[in-house]
């Protein structure tokens, strides 16, 4: 299932700098929300050039259509408990990244993918590893706060103040 959102070129052009907010239900606390997509809005700009299909869903030509994957990632029918903290879910179902399922995608699929994807999970873990190997990571009395707010990319609202400590002195 892919939850998509479409808009029309008229449309585009009266909210050309601002991409449609992916909806976040009032009640849910924005703080514990399990998966914070880093691009949650997928695919941008795609231009239809033709009437078409996805799924059930009629496309006509000359429709922007960019998939949500923030909504998908907080889908009930796909996720248990998708707004639970719930990492360990991760361990109990090994869930491809890459692109191959589309439950969790954050680098895209399909031939628009990220091409970058290895590059991006390998830097990834290698600064990680740096800087817990190297630094002790103390919490500051602003403690942190989950609260996102959605740029073109998923932000924290609030930045993260952390104190590092060098683990070995100079
Ligand atoms: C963790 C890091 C990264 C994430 C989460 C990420 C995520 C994404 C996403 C979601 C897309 C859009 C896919 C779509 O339109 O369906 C994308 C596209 C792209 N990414 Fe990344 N990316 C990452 C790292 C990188 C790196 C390291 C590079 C290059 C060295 C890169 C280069 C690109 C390029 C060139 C595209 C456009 C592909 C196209 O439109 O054909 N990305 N990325």
């Amino acid at each position: 299932m892919i939850a998509l959102l479409w808009r029309s070129r008229s449309q585009q052009a009266s909210r050309r700098l601002r991409p449609p907010q992916p909806t976040i239900p009032p009640s849910h606390p924005q703080g514990n929300i399990e998966s914070h997509p880093p691009g949650p809005l997928l695919s941008w700009a795609r231009l239809s050039i033709h009437d078409t299909h996805v799924g059930p869903h009629f496309v006509p030509a000359g429709t922007t259509a960019m998939v949500n994957m923030y909504a998908i990632t907080h889908d009930e029918k796909i996720w248990s408990n998708p707004n639970e903290f719930k990492p360990e879910r991760f361990m109990e179902e090994d869930v491809p990244i890459m692109g191959s399922d589309l439950r969790l995608a954050p680098f895209g699929a399909g031939r628009r993918v990220c091409p970058g994807k290895a590059m991006g999970m390998a830097t990834a873990q290698l600064w990680l590893a740096q800087m817990l190997q190297n630094f002790r990571w103390v919490p500051t009395e602003n403690g942190v706060d989950l609260t996102e707010c959605l740029n073109l990319s998923m932000e924290m609202k609030s930045s993260l103040v952390c104190k590092a400590v060098p683990r070995i002195s100079a």
